[in-house]
Parts: C-alpha cells; sequence; structure tokens
C-alpha cells in the first residue's frame, strides 16, 4: 500500500510517498528546508507502523540524531492516537502500575524484601562494604572545611558511616544528623560531633540534643533500594524527597547502600527527587 502526503509551505507544495511494504519513504521536490518536514515525515511513518529510527529497532531519538536535524530536543513527532506504538517511557508514567497507590503497595514489598536481605547480610562483609563505600567518599566529598554534611545514624542494617563522620568532622566539616519533626513534613539537621548528647527521635533513630540547627550543603542519605537513574527508595515516609524539595538551596545529594540492593527501577514518581551520585561498595553512579 503506498500513500501520498501533500505538505504545504508558504513557498511551495512538496510530496512526500510511503511505500508499506517496501517501508521505504521518497520525497519529491524536497531540496531545501528539510527540518521541519522531518517532523512530519516521522508522524507519517507512525501512522503507517514504519519505524521511526531508520532501521534501528525501536531506539528512542539519540541527541546526536536531534543535533543532525537541528531540532529541539523536546519535540516528538508521533500523533497521541499512536501512543500504543511507543516506547512506554515517552509518556513518563510507569507502564507497570495503573495508579500511584499501586506503586506504593509494591514499593512496600520491595522495602520489606531489601530490608530483610541487607540485615540479613553478615556482619565481617557489612563492614568491609562500609569501609569501601567510605574510601569512595573520600574521593567524591573533598574540601570540606566550613561545610555542612548531613550523614545519618544508622539502623536496620544501614552502614554505620560514623567512623567516617569523625574524620569529616577532623577535617573541618559540620556534620549534621537528620530529626524528624512531624509526619510529612520535610527533614531538620542538627549539628553533632563525637561526644555531644544525643535523644531520642523519632523509631528511636538518635538525635542530636543540643545541636545548631543548620541546612545542608551535601546530604548523604542512606538506601532501602536505589536504580539506575539514581532514584532513591527509602522507609517510604518521603522524607528526604520532601526536605531536598523544600531547601531553598539544592545540596549535594549521595545516596549510600550496598550492592544488593539495586532494582531495575523504583517505578518513579513526580515527587522521586533522584540522588546526584549513588556509592556502593564496588561503585560509585553518577546521574
Ligand atoms: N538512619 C536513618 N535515619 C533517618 C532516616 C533514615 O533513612 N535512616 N530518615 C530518612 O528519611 C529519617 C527517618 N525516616 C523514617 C521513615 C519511615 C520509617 C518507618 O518505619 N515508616 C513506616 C513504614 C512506611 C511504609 O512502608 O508505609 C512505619 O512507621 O512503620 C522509619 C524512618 C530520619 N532519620
Ligand atoms: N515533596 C513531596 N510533597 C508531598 N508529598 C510527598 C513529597 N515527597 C514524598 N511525598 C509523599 O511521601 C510518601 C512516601 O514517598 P516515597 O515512597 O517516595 O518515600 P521514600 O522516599 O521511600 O521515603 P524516605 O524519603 O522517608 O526515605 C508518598 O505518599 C509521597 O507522595
Amino acid at each position: 500500500m503506498a500513500a501520498l502526503v501533500t505538505l504545504r509551505s508558504p513557498a511551495t507544495a512538496r510530496n512526500i510517498s510511503i511505500d508499506e511494504r517496501s517501508k521505504k519513504i521518497s520525497i519529491q521536490e524536497l531540496n531545501c528546508h528539510i527540518v521541519p518536514y522531518i517532523k512530519i515525515i516521522a508522524a507519517a511513518q507512525a501512522a503507517f507502523h514504519l519505524n521511526p529510527s531508520n532501521g534501528r529497532g525501536k531506539e528512542r531519538m539519540t541527541r546526536s540524531d536531534r543535533s543532525e536535524m537541528n531540532e529541539a530536543p523536546h519535540e516528538y513527532a508521533s500523533p497521541a492516537c499512536m501512543l500504543h506504538e511507543v516506547d512506554p517511557a515517552y509518556s513518563g508514567i510507569s507502564p507497570s502500575f495503573a495508579t500511584n497507590a499501586d506503586v506504593f503497595a509494591w514499593r512496600k514489598t520491595q522495602r520489606q524484601r531489601l530490608i530483610d536481605e541487607r540485615k540479613a547480610l553478615p556482619v565481617a562483609d557489612r563492614e568491609d562494604y562500609t569501609r569501601a563505600i567510605a574510601n569512595h567518599l573520600d574521593r567524591i566529598v573533598t574540601n570540606v572545611a566550613g561545610k555542612h554534611v548531613s550523614l545519618f545514624w544508622p539502623f536496620l542494617g544501614e552502614p554505620d558511616l560514623r567512623g567516617w563522620m569523625a574524620c569529616l568532622t577532623a577535617r573541618g566539616a559540620i556534620c549534621l544528623l537528620p530529626v524528624v519533626v512531624a509526619k510529612a513534613t520535610p527533614l531538620l539537621f542538627r549539628s553533632w560531633k563525637m561526644g555531644e548528647r544525643l535523644e531520642r527521635g523519632v523509631w528511636n533513630i538518635p538525635v542530636p540534643a543540643d545541636g545548631k540547627e543548620a541546612a545542608p550543603d551535601i546530604v548523604i542519605a542512606p538506601l532501602v533500594g536505589f536504580d539506575a537513574g539514581c532514584f532513591r527508595l527509602g522507609y517510604g515516609g518521603g522524607f528526604f524527597d520532601r526536605t531536598l524539595a523544600s531547601l531553598g538551596r539544592k545540596p549535594l545529594a549521595i545516596g549510600v547502600g550496598f550492592e544488593s540492593q539495586k532494582i531495575d527501577t523504583i517505578h518513579p514518581l513526580a515527587h522521586d527527587i533522584p540522588m546526584d551520585v549513588v556509592v556502593t561498595q564496588t561503585a560509585v553512579r553518577y546521574r
């Protein structure tokens, strides 16, 4: 089957014919101003179930494709009615779930599994992995004198970076610990160094009793899970997302965890803020 699409520009008419069997497009009289027409060709391809990437499977358009075409990166040609033909990632909606509530239910199961697996790590392995994480962090978190660096008091098998925190303090950093003020509100951060008084916070996590409140320049956030996009799964309170969203000056966000906590995707939702870097015992992943 062949179809003829006539395109009109102010200057002249162009004819584009599409042969569905041979999957070829021929363009007559197209000797200048090609770029505006490429979008229309792609729309026509989609309408005829042709491959928009010129024989390269279902790949998304790459940056070099776009610059070859001298086209703004946000412009895609397929009409909305053909969305089912397009890579589901285009729509920004997780393809595996119908509603956000389904994603939250899935996350709850994943959290439990990941926390159980983390708690089951042999202590000696956890210590080795934590040392490796601290070594990676040493190469990322440099020039800390006078900087506010937020860490965490470990629980449920998280890496224990308190030793590393003492090294940061010795290098002139002001280390902070997060404080839960109330459900569904951003965290506060209070300064703390070894020897200073702690009190019981929510979920019995120790928090600084007398520390000075400050905003972090660098946030080191423990991970329950993470994915290749550096999206983070936490304990389900939404605390770090709310905090990162509310801070006036965005800090460098570093997620830390063990390699076994990597999952294919956390099925990111609109509120999820990715980490700038995720550090495990074996890898440093930049977003
Ligand atoms: N060591 C450490 N300290 C931290 C954090 C952290 O992740 N690690 N936080 C990072 O934010 C804050 C505490 N966040 C928490 C959030 C939720 C739950 C929790 O157990 N929540 C629910 C279950 C949620 C669900 O799955 O529906 C519960 O109450 O049972 C615990 C801590 C501040 N301090
Ligand atoms: N910036 C925000 N504004 C409003 N609600 C938010 C925001 N960030 C997260 N939430 C809500 O918090 C809840 C938990 O979110 P999510 O599953 O992402 O938690 P989490 O990242 O695992 O937890 P945490 O950050 O405490 O470790 C969700 O209901 C989510 O909609």
